[in-house]
């Protein structure tokens, strides 16, 4: 049946009102209520493995003139934040009941009433780990200046170059005065390396220097490492208070909303965008291709292409492509260059990785975290774009001007958003130790800063949902094929 516009427009408005119905019954109210079983993710406390720990006092911050505690300042293991805050309301997908999906929800950051170490007799370490990531020096920068002066601890110590460094150098004694301009420097002044974990001899340090809270700054590596290191502190029952604050510039981290320095590197990878741009342009048959990082995952390379808009297309790790036959990259661009006589293209690192020939050893190489050492896909779409165009268009122009920012977009200082997103995460994780928890991540959940397990964080990862609106967004944008083979 074919209907006039006026009839499928009464339709659908009454339809609409019937699904409306079916959500809120019939009542009258304007809200309706539901009574969602909530599952409170369990935090360690250091009061559940050490003996007789009694809170050290009232928080400093009830002294503190620039502060003035209210109710609500403080807050209780009542406060949370929930995981997931869209849910589908309709009949049909019935609410997660009971007894299972249930609400899942992480204890509130912030600061608690009672604190339970001494500032007097407080140790804290901090330790940077795995590659750089804009930011780093402002996590160091506020966990410094956030211990001294809303808690009054003075003994403040940096572990230099990774978990490797609990063992192997002296710490640095830091105060606020030392880190007052890290802030504005890119990379991280404790140093940073991979690999070099050893368990026994790093907790082993912990203990004889007498550290009685860690920070650890890293990424996915670095947080499976603080799994352990936390688990072996509690099998010891030791007093030390052990928080990961997550870092990576490749967003990879699961649960959190995004890891900071993220959106600085999106920043950069513009600059990047923009000459690939030019140059394409102004070449006869001109492609612009950029190489952005993103180890297991494209969000750099996603988020740069849906805020360039210059892009012809976005290739990722969680999406296979290929490069000749029908829907293949070469039909597709072959068709931009006539349409547009130009035509961008960005590729996260860790795409196509199985495209590219390599030798055995090649297979297994490995870096020093025990990461895959991945083949140059930049390099190599360069030389095969090369390699097509002389064997189809031998008589034509054709240009290929690649661009490889590579540390370019990490090696920098945070931008404005990040370094107030470092400052967020360093005081809440400072809450969390001083409030007695431990082996956890301070972190934003849908905005919200919650602390979450290390153990799920380690777990978590964030990859690219090549089947959410996002990934639609960015084929809407490019038009670029889902290369899925024919036949
Ligand atoms: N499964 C693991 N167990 C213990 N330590 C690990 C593990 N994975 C990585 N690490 C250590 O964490 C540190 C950083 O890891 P890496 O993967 O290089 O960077 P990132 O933390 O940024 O992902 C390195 O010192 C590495 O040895
Ligand atoms: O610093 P390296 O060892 O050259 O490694 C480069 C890798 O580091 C990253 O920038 C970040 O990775 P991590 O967060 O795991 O350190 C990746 O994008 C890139 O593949
Ligand atoms: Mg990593």
């Amino acid at each position: 049946m074919v209907l006039s516009q006026p009839e499928a427009s009464i339709l659908t408005a009454v339809s609409y009102r019937q699904q409306l119905e079916q959500v809120y019954g019939s009542a009258s109210d304007d809200a309706f209520s539901f009574s969602p079983t909530i599952t409170l993710q369990k935090l360690p406390h250091l009061s559940e493995y050490t003996n007789h720990l009694q809170p050290a006092g009232p928080n400093p911050l009830d002294r503190n003139p620039f502060f003035h505690p209210t109710d609500g300042f403080y807050i209780t293991p009542s406060d949370v934040i929930l995981r997931q805050v869209v849910y589908d309301l309709s009949p049909s997908r019935t609410l997660p009941s009971p007894s299972h999906g249930r609400y899942l929800a992480y204890h509130r950051a912030g600061p608690r009433n009672q604190i339970f170490f001494d500032p007097c007799t407080t140790r804290a370490a901090i330790v940077t780990c795995g590659g750089l990531c804009p930011g780093m020096n402002t996590v160091i920068r506020e966990l410094v200046v956030g211990l001294w002066d809303l808690y009054g601890v003075r003994q403040i110590y940096g572990i230099k170059a990774g978990y490797r460094g609990f063992y192997s150098t002296h710490p640095i004694e830091l105060n606020p005065k030392l880190v007052r301009n890290w802030h504005k420097r890119g990379g991280t002044v404790l140093e940073t390396s991979r690999g070099g974990f050893d368990l026994t001899r790093i907790v082993d340090a912990i203990e004889h220097r007498g550290f009685n809270q860690v920070y650890i700054i890293g990424g996915d590596g670095t947080m499976r490492g603080a799994v352990k290191i936390f688990e072996e502190i509690r099998r010891r029952k030791l007093r030390v208070g052990v928080a990961g604050i997550p870092k990576t510039v490749d967003n990879d981290v699961g649960i959190i909303d995004r890891s900071f320095g993220f959106q600085t590197a999106v920043e950069m990878a513009q600059q990047a965008i923009n000459a690939a741009h030019v140059e394409a342009e102004s070449a006869v048959n001109g492609i612009g291709l950029v190489k952005l990082m993103g180890r297991s995952t494209g969000h750099i390379a996603l988020h740069a292409t849906l805020s360039s808009r210059d892009v012809d297309c976005c290739l990722i790790p969680e999406t296979e492509f290929y490069l000749e036959a029908k829907g293949g990259l070469f039909e597709f661009l072959e068709q931009r260059l006539k349409e547009r006589g130009h035509a961008v293209l960005v590729v996260a690192e860790g795409a196509g990785q199985d495209l590219i020939p390599r030798s055995d050893a090649q297979k297994e190489e490995r870096d020093e975290s025990g990461n895959l050492v991945f083949l140059d896909v930049g390099a190599w779409l360069n030389s095969e774009l090369k390699k097509w165009w002389a064997r189809d268009h031998p008589d034509e122009l054709f240009t290929v001007k690649y661009i490889d920012p590579t540390y370019m977009i990490r090696a920098v200082p945070a931008n404005a958003t990040d370094n107030l997103y470092c400052t967020l995460l360093a005081h809440s994780a400072i809450h969390g130790v001083m409030g007695g928890y431990t082996g956890f991540v301070s972190g934003p959940i849908n905005g919200n800063y919650a602390y979450i397990p290390l153990t799920d964080v380690a777990q978590a990862k964030n990859e690219v949902n090549t089947k959410d609106h996002k990934w639609a967004w960015v084929r809407s944008v490019t038009n670029q094929p889902d290369f899925v083979k024919p036949g």
